[in-house]
């Protein structure tokens, strides 16, 4: 006897498949209106219209035939015959969101391929029409190669139609249309979903409309990767241009706060505390917060937009290609700001491989406490000279240190993955959201929490190691006609490191800064603004540490110093939650050698690449 056939009911998530499981079989599987209700296959059974009965398998809700997750994984093993006990459906019911055809199309374009005998339950299509959207199902038919039916699983409509479909699959001799099997290229199905949405909207309102369009633009294969460099280069390009005023504001303000501060107070230690230690070293620290806060407005506004998972989707393809999975889109984003948390986000990599790939590169993307240092060096040295209108050289610059922190860590990924890390990869899907306009007050208190971090880790962090290193610094005292960071405790300890990196072309100043520099990176441009002020003493009047700095170090030493804060790990925070998410030493410890390794190289072939072009 024939085994009963059994028909997997199969789509995205929160399409409204247990709700359709429910009523083609009288189940009483949990329906809730979030993705991942279901995340186990469950079984019913029923009657098809000529009587012979029928199996029915409600599956978790899947994004594609590449799991990403363990329900998701489920999925794919009952689809493809490999769960164990399993045999391999006779014919697929695919249940689509009509008011979300173009993501939901995407994973049924995929099933159709499998080459079994499919019906498409067009579902929620009260949910459309109440929204204004008119569907062509003569069209998606077409398109789709594979009977549609409207249904609305909550009502029990277009039930009949479905099973009637069914029986007529199910007793008509199995036929598998030919075909070069399911499509694993995400921006391929994309657009092809994409295409077919379009085609069979008869009407819809034009908020959907604009969403089309603008994704049609935006996740275009050659146009949207244009567009995101583009946005991101005017990021920079803001980052420099739109802090110019509130910055010099802010950089005159301390330093007359603290020549004022100066001025009243009676010479020594409590004094040069504050004046070489506070003012000029986590003062100098701190005017960078415009520029901190102008990076964070474009970041936050990207994210509200509904953009940044565009970007993610355009990312997705080239992080493949370096074996990282797609997700780890999100966690790298977030590494933009802080490493910290942007380590925490790989939680959601399911392989631990991918995980750990997307950990030991998260360090390179470029973290907000590495902008003080970059825009000291960078105003310093670079001249704030116009390339075209509306470009200065100074941006282009700093989307250039971006990009080497970018481009660094997908070659370190795709070496990681062939070397250390073995393994791992896969496509993602994930649901595109609308567009919206940027609430203001979510933006708002975006920036207001930045800033506010911000401030906390100078007063903290910053202040307390900048305090230490003035102590080093300021000790012991330096006689007549000697340099003070020629004759105090940290002048030796730098005398230490400078031997080492000598050869790559810091001096003296940086071997100082280096080492304070480990407990969080603007901490480099406190160290060289205390030193600095100590042994300017108090001839040298209001100078700002741009002024300072552009006399002392030559254009070759700063590039090579910009290079090293592109890799090197300067962070202790960063290297004790890499510990803490791998569980052990090993990792943290490889993480720290090939980052500094990475840094010593760059610097030095910067170093001496500016030397040959006569920029010693
Ligand atoms: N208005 C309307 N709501 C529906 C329809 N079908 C399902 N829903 C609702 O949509 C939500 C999701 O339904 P589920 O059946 O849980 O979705 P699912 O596809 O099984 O989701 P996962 O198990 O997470 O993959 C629930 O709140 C349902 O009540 C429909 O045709 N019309
Ligand atoms: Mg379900």
């Amino acid at each position: 006897m024939n085994p009963v056939p059994l028909v997997a009911v199969a789509g995205n998530p929160n399409a409204g498949k247990s709700a359709l499981f429910n009523a083609l079989t009288g189940a009483r599987q949990k329906v809730g209106n979030y993705p991942g209700v279901t995340v186990e296959r469950h079984v019913g059974r029923t009657t098809l219209p000529d009587g012979a009965p029928v199996e029915l398998v409600d599956l978790p809700g899947a994004y594609g035939l590449d799991p990403t997750s363990p329900d998701e994984a489920v999925t794919r093993d009952v689809l493809l015959g490999k769960q164990k006990g399993e045999r391999l459906p006779n014919a697929l019911l695919i249940v689509v969101d009509a008011s979300n055809l173009d993501n939901h199309l995407r994973f049924a374009l995929q099933l159709i391929d499998l080459g079994l005998p499919t019906v498409v339950a067009l579902n929620m299509i009260d949910l459309a029409k109440r929204d204004g959207l008119e569907l062509d199902v003569g069209r998606l038919e077409a398109e789709l190669g594979v009977p549609v039916v409207e249904t609305v699983a909550v009502r029990k409509r277009g039930l009949a139609e479905i099973m009637a479909q069914l029986n007529e699959m199910l007793i008509a001799p199995r036929k598998i249309r030919a075909g070069e099997g399911p499509s694993h290229d995400p921006l391929a199905l994309q657009r092809r979903a994409r295409e077919i949405a379009m085609a069979a909207i008869i009407r819809e309102t034009p908020v959907r409309r604009i969403t089309h369009r603008l994704d049609g633009l935006l996740l275009h294969p050659i146009a949207g990767p244009i567009i995101l460099a583009a946005v991101l280069f005017l990021m920079f390009q803001a980052v420099f241009s739109w802090s110019v005023i509130p910055a010099d504001a802010l950089e005159a303000a301390t330093l007359s706060l603290g020549q004022a501060i100066g001025d009243v107070l009676p010479h020594g230690v409590f004094r040069s505390m504050l004046v070489d230690g506070v003012f000029a070293g986590v003062g100098a620290v701190i005017v960078f917060l415009p520029q901190i806060l102008i990076l964070f407005l474009f970041i936050l506004v990207l994210e509200s937009s509904g953009y940044m998972v565009r970007a993610a989707f355009i990312m997705d393809r080239l992080m493949s290609h370096a074996g990282l999975s797609g997700r780890a889109f999100i966690p790298l984003l977030s590494s933009f700001a802080c490493a910290v948390p942007g380590i925490m986000a790989t939680r959601t990599i399911d392989d631990p491989k991918d995980r750990l790939t997307t950990i030991l590169v998260a360090p390179l993307m470029t973290c907000s406490a590495r902008l003080p240092v970059y825009t000291l060096i960078i105003g310093a040295f670079i001249p704030a000279r116009s390339l075209a209108p509306g470009i200065g050289l100074q941006g282009v610059v700093m989307f250039g240190l971006y990009l080497s922190g970018i481009f660094g860590a997908l070659l370190a990924a795709i070496v990681l993955s062939k070397t250390a890390v073995k393994g791992g990869g896969g496509a993602f899907m994930m649901e595109l959201p609308k567009y919206q306009l940027p609430r203001v007050s979510d933006v708002a208190i975006g920036l207001w929490q930045r800033a506010m971090i911000f401030l906390k880790r100078a007063g903290t962090i910053i202040l307390s190691t900048t305090i230490i290193l003035w102590a080093l610094a300021s000790f012991p005292q330096a006689g007549p006609g000697e340099k003070q960071s020629d004759v105090s405790i940290a002048g030796h300890i730098a005398d230490g490191i400078h031997t080492v990196v000598a050869p790559i072309g810091f001096n003296k100043d940086i071997s100082m800064a280096l080492l304070p520099a480990m407990a969080a990176r603007e901490v480099a441009v406190a160290a060289i603004g205390t030193v600095y002020s100590l042994d300017a003493g108090n001839d040298q009047g209001l100078q700002t540490l741009e002024q300072r700095l552009s006399g002392r170090w030559s254009l070759a030493t700063a590039l090579a110093f910009l290079a090293w804060f592109v890799f090197a790990p300067q962070c202790i925070s960063t290297i004790a939650v890499t510990r803490r998410e791998t569980n052990g030493w090993k990792w943290p410890i490889f993480m720290v050698s090939y980052l500094f390794v990475l840094a010593y190289i760059a610097a030095g072939a910067t170093y001496w690449t500016a030397v040959a072009f006569g920029l010693g």
